[in-house]
Parts: C-alpha cells; structure tokens; sequence
C-alpha cells in the first residue's frame, strides 16, 4: 500500500481521492509521495523513499527543484487550478484601494458607541468627504504576467471596463490562444509600467524574477500608479516600494505577502496570502494534486510536473517499470541490450525528454526482479528506477 505525507492544511476532498488503497498522513513514514502547499521544503530532507512530490498550488519556489531532480523526485503542481480565486482577491485589492475601504471601515471601527444616532449620522455625513475614491472604469490595468492568473484578471478587468496592457514575453501558445484580444501586449515591461493606473503581477518568483520591480523599472511608472502583488514578495523590491511610496510615485502598494519593513506603512494593504485561499481553489488545487500522484504511483504517468516530462503510455498488458535518466545518447539503447541480455521481453514503451531529465515507461513480459532493477540502476546515467504496481 503506498504511503502519501501530508504537510500543510490538504482539503479532504483531495485526501479522499486516495480511498482506502493508500495510507495518507501528516507525518506518514516511508512516504512514497508528499502532499503540500506552501511549506518551505528547501532544507528538507527527503526520506529515500519518496517518488514524487505535489504542490496544491501554482508556486514552486517553496520547492528545492533542482535537488528533486536529481533525487529522481517528479514535482507536480496544479496549473490554473486556484487562478479564479486570486482573480477575484485582486480585484477585491483594486476596489480596496480605489474606493478608500480600508480607511472607511476603520473610521467607523474608530467610533464611539456613546453617540445618539443623530450624531452619528452627521459625523458620517461630514466625514465622508475624506475617503472619495475613484472607478476602475475607464482606467488602465497593467498585467504582468499573462498565464492562468494573469488573463483571468485581465478579462475581468475588460468586464469591468477597463483597459487592460499585458507583459509576457515567454507567453505560452497555449495561454495566447486564450487571452482576449482586447488585451493590448506591451513590447517593454517599462512600457506598461507608464501606461497603467494600476500595475498586478502575476509571475513565479525565480531567479529572473526576483526584484524585477525594482528602482529602475518604478521610474517608468505612472505617477500615483496602485501597484498590486498577489504573486510573491520577492519580486518587488522593498527599498525601491519604499522610496516610490516616499516619492508619491506610487499611491498605494497592495500586497498578499506582508513584511516587517511594510507592516504599519499608512499607503501599504497587505493581506495574510489569502489569495488561493477559498473553498473552490483548496479543493480544486487539492484534488487535481492527488490524481496526477495516483496515477503517477499507479502508471508512471506523469502529468503538469515542472521538472519532468509529461508522459502517458496506456496500460495493456505486462508489468511497468520506470526509469529516469540524464538526457544523454545510448541510455535507452544500453538498458534495452541489458533486458535482451536477461532474455525479458518489452510489450511496449514511450520514451520522454525535457531539458536535462529523459524518463522511460517500459512494459515488459515478466514482473521485474530486483535483479533487473539493480541492473538498471547500474546503466550509466540512469538515476532513478522504480517497478510500478505488482512485481516479483
Ligand atoms: N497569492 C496566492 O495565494 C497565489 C499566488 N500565486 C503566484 O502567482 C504566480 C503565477 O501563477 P499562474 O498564473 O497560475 O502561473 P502561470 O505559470 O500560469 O503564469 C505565469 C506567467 O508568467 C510569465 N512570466 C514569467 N516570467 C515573466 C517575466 N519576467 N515577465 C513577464 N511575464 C513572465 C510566464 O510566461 C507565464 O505566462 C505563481 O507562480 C505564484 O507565485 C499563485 C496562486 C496563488
Ligand atoms: O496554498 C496556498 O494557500 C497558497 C497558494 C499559492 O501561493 C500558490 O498556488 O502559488
């Protein structure tokens, strides 16, 4: 019965979908596989047991990716899976802070219960004046970053009617197919930067990321801009925030992620990284998780992994073994010499690249040994072999 480790809070329509075929725990030894959301696991140590790892989420910067792969870990996440419930937290972040909300509510928190409903009505009436706000209509929106989160903002933001200027320059096909074409692509990220009252982001933080808002991209933006980060702090720099904040060339900063330096700052929202926090994105994110593992565990298929190559080999007849490899001639050739050698026949197979990681799903006549495994183990750059289901 294979093992899956919980970490994080998974919901239990994703941990039911194991059903009683697999043993599924926080904490759970001998994991087979991990299950979890944001957790830093990058000084994790991974039990040798584990096979894979699911993020129910879209980031992986939580994730030591290299190391997996070299540990033959397949890291799957979620893909679009909790782009709904970002879309409307951002536009909750735009109404925030068009309309003064915040301010409001705390003004009336700030009342005293004392006064008699008269008096109440009055200083409401003359205070009003101190939080006026402004539409959405009619102003600008720049999206940066136009995947699964960022053309779900993008088309709500039409809807609102706004006009919406998208930077991507590594856009999928796929992801180009869907964004509307009323979405106007900018060639610079500067250039959308100047043309947008409002600026979200909505890339992965990576080392190409990382403080790409910076002090020079904000001296392009427009002047009083709101600038909105639902994706990952590190992407903004905070020193060059704070003096664009200072410089009034940025009105206002609305965050998912907050920090110390940003925490009492008067023209700073920020919220408890609440954006795939619903019901719907939990357990969309949580059930598409553990189907991709399942049949990962059961069939070697491999399915939205951001470090391996997505692979489907439908099951026949005979007994899967799986075998990853570094991406490098005669592999294959020399495990298929070893099989011919053990006089084991292949029923079928499909052989799968990406970048460095090649991976191999392999039927073979006869339930593989731990003869044959070790045998596999020993090709030269192969890192990873696994016999899949019932075996000798
Ligand atoms: N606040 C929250 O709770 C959540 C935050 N996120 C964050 O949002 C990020 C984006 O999520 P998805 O839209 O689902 O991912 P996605 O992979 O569908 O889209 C990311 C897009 O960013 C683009 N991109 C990459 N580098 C870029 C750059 N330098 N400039 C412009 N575009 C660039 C890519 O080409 C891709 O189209 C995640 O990586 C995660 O960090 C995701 C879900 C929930
Ligand atoms: O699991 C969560 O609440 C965080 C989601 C997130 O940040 C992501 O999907 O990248």
């Amino acid at each position: 019965m294979p093992n899956i480790r919980t970490i994080n809070n998974i919901h239990q329509q994703g941990l039911a979908c194991f059903k009683e075929r697999y043993q599924v725990a926080e904490g759970q030894e001998a994991p087979d596989a991990i299950m979890l959301r944001s957790a830093n696991l990058h000084d994790y140590d991974f039990p040798s047991e584990v096979k894979a790892l699911a993020r129910c989420g879209a980031g992986v910067n939580n994730i030591p990716i290299q190391r997996c792969s070299e540990q033959g870990i397949v890291v799957f996440n979620t893909p679009g899976a909790n782009a709904n419930a970002v879309k409307e937290l951002v536009l909750g972040g735009m109404l925030l802070s068009a309309r003064n909300i915040a301010a409001g509510l705390s003004f009336i928190e700030g009342l005293s219960e004392d006064m008699d409903a008269k008096a109440l009505q009055l200083k409401v009436e003359a205070e009003k004046k101190g939080f006026v706000g402004s539409e959405l209509t009619g102003k600008t929106l720049g999206v940066v970053g136009l995947g699964a989160i960022g053309a779900e903002v993008a088309h709500a933001a039409l809807g609102l009617g706004m006009k919406v200027v998208g930077f991507d320059p590594a856009l999928s096909v796929q992801a180009a197919w869907r964004l509307s074409s009323e979405v106007e692509c900018a060639d610079e990220l500067k250039d959308l930067l100047a043309a947008s009252d409002y600026v979200t982001i909505h890339v992965p933080a990576n080392k190409h990321t990382q403080g790409l808002i910076n002090s020079d991209n904000l001296a392009s933006i427009k002047q009083g801009a709101v600038l909105l980060n639902f994706a990952r702090g590190s992407i903004v720099d905070e020193d060059a925030l704070l003096t664009a904040l200072a410089k009034q060339q940025l009105s206002q900063y609305v965050s998912d992620f907050p920090s110390l330096a940003l925490l009492k700052h008067p023209k700073v929202l920020s919220l408890p990284h609440l954006g795939a926090s619903t019901n719907e994105a939990e357990q969309n994110c949580a059930v598409m998780a553990a189907r991709q593992l399942i049949d990962f565990l059961e069939n070697g298929n491999i399915h939205n992994s951001v470090n391996f190559p997505n692979i489907k080999l439908s099951r026949t007849e005979g007994y899967r073994i799986a075998f990853a490899n570094d991406n490098v001639p005669k592999v294959l050739s020399n495990v298929l010499a070893l099989l011919s050698d053990m006089d084991i026949n292949v029923i079928d197979m499909l052989n799968k690249s990406r970048n460095d990681i090649a991976y191999t799903l392999m039927d073979i006549a006869t339930p593989a040994t731990t003869e044959l495994l070790e045998a596999i183990a020993n090709v030269e750059h192969v890192f990873h072999v696994n016999a899949i289901g019932e075996h000798a």
